[in-house]
């Protein structure tokens, strides 16, 4: 490339950020128009850097011609042709539009036992666990109950969303066309009572990326896009960008879907040890999966009252599923060698969230075998 053409297409990359800053700006009209700009800016920066492309990496649309052959499950930024999938995610993302001060909760009226049913299931769903009283309240009210007999589509992909959904009762099936010129879309999972989906294109203001039916009649739970943005949807991002880098280091989850791994990321917590501190203690009973996001640990065998280190901990590895899957007791104890940040995962969300990467956890364990009492 000579120097003019490198300079027509550094033109044309800067026209491109300047002209949809200028139509974005034009739409919102802000009073402050140069902190908006700013704001704006830095949020195109953010989007543009690869940390943030595998971050948000929920892009469950497709991207340009020449990756057309590819499944594709991350976020190609900026949205390109009119072969693709329509693949924008708003500036809403960034918090640009987003008018916090203006929210009126909406409430739909329901009976006493109906809120409660509903607070169980709401309970169960990652998103809304770390919710205060008066926040949950506030969902529970704004929770509008929706009836769906079999066969119905209670989501189209590429469609607009307005509504997330939380099952109360009866099935559903995911299908995904991966590729605009796919003829069929593809399975992807099921939906049973206690389950939500629909919170995608709440979060990223994306388009619809799977398509939701019925399979049998169904009654779910909607939640409003204005109730989410302003209850739960900045949580969500947070831990969700937070915990992608953290995951993106073990190996172990690396075969499984972007989707999948935003799944583990909002079930994960994290916990501070000091030096010297005791994680697992060898003998008890395991309930929690460890992954290591900051600092050292080492794993001691006791032999003969005798404190053995038998393996080593850096950020990306993992501990304390052999308890787990083989309901075996605590087959080392874990001491922190230096400041460490752990996220971990309750047994039952590991059970049913690492079910794809059973296989490679179990055949990893055969590398510590020696070290398991029979
Ligand atoms: N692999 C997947 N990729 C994208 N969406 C998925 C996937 N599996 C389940 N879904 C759900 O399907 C929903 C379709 O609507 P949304 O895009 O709003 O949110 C999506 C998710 O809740």
């Amino acid at each position: 490339m000579n120097n003019k053409e490198r300079i027509t297409k550094y033109k044309e990359k800067v026209n491109d950020v300047i002209q949809k800053m200028i139509y974005e700006l034009f739409k919102s009209q802000p009073e402050n128009y140069i902190d908006w700009m700013i704001q704006y800016l830095e949020s195109v920066r953010f989007q543009s850097s690869k940390a943030f492309s595998t971050k948000i990496a929920i892009e469950y649309n497709l991207s340009s011609e020449e990756e057309e052959n590819e499944e594709v499950d991350e976020l190609p930024l900026p949205v390109k042709n009119a072969k693709t999938f329509r693949s924008s995610v708003s500036a809403e993302v960034f918090g640009v539009h987003n008018k916090k001060e203006n929210f009126i909760p909406r409430v739909i009226p329901k009976t006493e036992e109906q809120k409660q049913q509903i607070l169980e299931k709401l309970m169960k769903v990652f998103m809304f666990q770390a919710l205060g009283q008066h926040e949950q309240e506030i969902v529970v009210n704004a929770m509008e109950e929706k009836h769906y007999t079999k066969d119905d589509w209670v989501i189209t992909q590429g469609d607009d969303g307005a509504e997330l959904y939380i099952v109360f009762s009866g099935e559903l099936d995911c299908f995904r066309k991966m590729k605009p010129t796919d003829p069929e879309p593809k399975f992807l999972k099921k939906y049973k009572p206690g389950d939500m989906f629909g919170e995608l294109s709440l979060l990223y203001n994306s388009p619809r990326a799977a398509s939701i039916q019925a399979k049998e009649d169904s009654v779910l739970f909607a939640l409003d896009r204005s109730t989410f943005n302003n209850i739960v949807k900045d949580a969500t991002i947070k831990k969700r960008l937070q915990y992608e880098e953290v995951l993106s280091k073990v190996e172990l989850l690396q075969s499984m879907e972007a989707y999948e791994k935003t799944q583990i990321c909002d079930g994960l917590k994290e916990q501070t040890y000091q030096k010297g501190e005791v994680i697992i203690q060898e003998g008890e009973e395991g309930d929690k999966f460890y992954m290591v996001a900051e600092g050292t640990l080492a794993a001691y065998k006791d032999n003969n009252g005798q404190q053995v280190e038998v393996l080593r901990y850096q950020p990306g590895d993992y501990f304390g599923e052999l308890a787990l899957i083989h309901k075996l007791p605590r087959q080392a104890t874990i001491i922190a060698e230096t400041q460490c940040v752990v996220v971990y995962l309750d047994s039952n969300s590991f059970l049913r969230l690492l079910g794809p990467v059973e296989d490679i956890l179990k055949r990893n364990a055969e590398t510590y075998k020696k070290f398991i009492q029979n």
